[in-house]
């Protein structure tokens, strides 16, 4: 596999314990590098409004009676908080409740059996937490598995979890599912800022398309006021499908410098954010949203992102139509960005701002 492909190699100083191992010693407070020295921002604040979750039906973006409603939905959801939550998406929820079933067992294996499939120290695929690249570093309070799941050829499949037992089909059948409400929701995009219904999508590559599957696990943890489960940032991808944890809050999205908490409401449903490559190739017409995840010193969450990246051999700009004499060209041609992603976000910086003009 290319060295600058997503997810990227690169020069880690070391690895860390795993989150779920700092909890099992009861450490009171996080060792001192998932420490925010001046709190976290709002955190405590449980005033944090709600956000009201633009809810989108997949099934009427398609039928041809209601589709033109629908997409004008999708338009205003995108351009006022670059998400929404998708129902009628044709997964049935005792799948999805499947999927967060394999992941809550995967997690809850012995230490042991999930070291099995740790990533190596310069890669982020397989078991295990933040790659540390500098001593002065803030780490996620969090534990991931992390694997390419499209195309198949790129699958690592040795690092793929053999328990549960069921695991591996599971993530081959959800993969399959989502491809499909990618190719919808893309269409959608596009017809809804008046542009070739494929141009997204022929960008973004269907077969060759990088998709990758992150588990996240976020185990309670004793300082909320002071540790992130992940840091603020906005996705590398086209778009992102997270399934949420159905019981226990804790993503965030930033709205004109206000953070709003994600209601963990409509458990069968899949949120949807645009990505910083949909960013530049609508010109900035629709924005990849900065979103983080808080803890909380009482229950584990769990969440399954799955990013979904155009085939990296395809050259991502803005798609023509969305330039004019009127709306200038904002951001550059986008080149080796996957490989440039972390070393950003463990930073905290965005790395959109490196194809901005
Ligand atoms: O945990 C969540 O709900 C969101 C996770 C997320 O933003 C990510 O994995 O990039
Ligand atoms: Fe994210």
């Amino acid at each position: 596999m290319d060295d600058n492909l997503f997810p990227t190699k690169i020069e880690s100083k070391s690895k860390s314990k795993s989150v779920q191992e700092l909890v099992m010693n009861n450490e009171l407070e996080p060792p001192g590098n998932y420490f925010y020295e001046d709190g976290v921002n709002g955190v405590l604040d449980s005033s944090l409004p709600l956000l009201e979750m633009p809810v989108i039906d997949i099934g009427r973006l398609t039928s041809p009676s209601t589709s033109r409603e629908e997409i004008e939905k999708l338009h205003s959801a995108l351009i006022s908080c670059g998400c929404f939550m998708s129902i009628n998406h044709g997964i049935t929820g005792v799948f999805l409740d499947q999927v967060r079933s394999v992941t809550a067992q995967f997690f809850a294996l012995p230490m042991e059996e999930k070291l099995k499939y740790s990533r190596a120290a310069d890669s982020t695929e397989g078991y295990g937490n933040d790659m540390i690249l500098s001593e002065d570093q803030i780490l996620d309070w969090t534990d991931r598995l992390y694997h390419i799941v499209s195309p198949e050829d790129k699958r690592q499949l040795q690092l793929w979890p053999e328990k549960p037992e069921i695991f591996r089909e599971i993530l081959q059948e959800y993969t399959t599912k989502l491809k499909v409400i990618v190719e919808v929701v893309l269409k959608a995009m596009a017809r809804s800022l008046n542009l070739e219904e494929n141009c997204f999508l022929d960008k973004y590559g269907e077969k060759k398309a990088l998709m990758m599957a992150r588990f996240n696990f976020f185990p309670p943890c004793p300082r909320p006021d002071r540790s992130l489960g992940q840091k603020p940032h906005a996705d590398g991808s086209a778009i992102t499908i997270v399934l949420q944890d159905k019981e226990v809050e804790g993503l965030q999205f930033l709205n004109d410098d206000q953070w709003f908490r994600v209601p963990v409401q409509l458990p069968h449903a899949l949120l949807i954010n645009v990505g910083d490559h949909i960013e530049v190739m609508s010109n900035g017409f629709f924005k990849s949203p900065v979103h983080r995840v808080v803890t909380n010193s009482e229950r584990e969450r769990t969440s399954v992102a799955v990013f979904c990246t155009p085939d990296p051999d395809n050259d991502i700009e803005p798609v023509d139509g969305v330039v004019s004499e009127t709306r200038p060209r904002l951001y550059k041609k986008m080149q080796d960005y996957q490989s440039k992603y972390f070393q950003y976000y463990q930073k905290g910086r965005r790395p959109i701002e490196s194809v901005k003009i």
